[in-house]
């Protein structure tokens, strides 16, 4: 069998919320304003540890601040962990949280061109494939491709992420709840593309709320219940392990 693509081992982060603006007079009274060596640590993801075959196709399933997205970020290694291991075998095209990583002050055609770069796009393939990016992110986008992306909605952003983030080779696929926020023509064109990538044998982490999507596309599930990997099985295991919960 095949190594891992992607393994978590023991996994955990933790993020430090900033308390000091919640402490009390008397509380900083007491605490003469120092900080407790604690103070304000949690681990949204924590003792998180499994493995995923090159060509699977994982639901990420949990309630709200389950730590889901972070799990995504850490595969794709735009955050570090605090504890144990991410071993990732292959390169990464993200959409994460809403976003390809577009910088709001350039414009569309800027972006395409900055993000498409970063993961290794060669400016002659930008150039060659430029128009048809834009045209698969539709007409709105396209009339707006020389205005900042800060004036797209979000849904336009999204459409040109996915674009970009679905002409990159890379083997493994990360997509945050992209499909929530397009129109029905456009969860059409991502359903078709993913098909197609998955159909290519890529890995695909998706991260969603929507049954239908997941059971769609994936064949294994992971569910988050605060932080724990609570079932690592089909997705089928992972929907009913978290339906159980959230009907309870
Ligand atoms: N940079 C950060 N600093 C501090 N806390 C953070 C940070 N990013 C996320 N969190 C917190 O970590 C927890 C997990 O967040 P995460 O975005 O991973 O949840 P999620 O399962 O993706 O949620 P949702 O379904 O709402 O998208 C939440 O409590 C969130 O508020």
């Amino acid at each position: 069998m095949s190594a891992p693509i992607i393994e978590a081992q023991g996994l955990g982060v933790k993020f430090v919320r900033n308390r000091r603006r919640q402490l009390r007079i008397r509380e900083m009274f007491i605490h003469r304003g120092g900080r407790q060596p604690n103070a304000g640590v949690f681990w949204p993801l924590r003792d998180v540890s499994f493995a995923v075959r090159p060509g699977d196709a994982v639901g990420v399933i949990g309630r709200n601040g389950t730590g889901k997205s972070t799990l995504l970020r850490l595969i794709a290694g735009v955050l570090i962990q605090d504890e144990g291991k991410i071993i990732v075998r292959g390169k990464v095209a993200p959409l994460l949280e809403l976003s390809a990583g577009f910088s709001n002050e350039l414009t569309g055609r800027e972006n395409v061109h900055l993000v498409g770069s970063l993961h290794g796009l060669s400016n002659s393939f930008l150039k060659k494939h430029f128009d048809e990016i834009v045209d698969f992110a539709g007409d709105q986008v396209s009339k707006a491709i020389d205005t900042p992306v800060r004036h797209y909605s979000s849904g336009m952003k999204v459409r040109l992420g996915f674009s970009v983030i679905a002409r990159l080779p890379h083997p493994i696929l990360l997509v945050d709840e992209v499909m929530a926020v397009g129109d029905a023509e456009f969860r059409k064109k991502c359903y078709v593309t993913i098909d197609r990538l998955l159909g290519e044998g890529r890995t695909l982490v998706l991260v969603s709320h929507n049954e239908g999507d997941l059971t769609r596309f994936c064949n294994r599930g992971l569910y988050f219940e605060q932080g724990k990997l609570v079932t690592d099985g089909t997705v089928q295991d992972a929907l009913d392990a978290y339906n159980g919960v959230v009907r309870a």
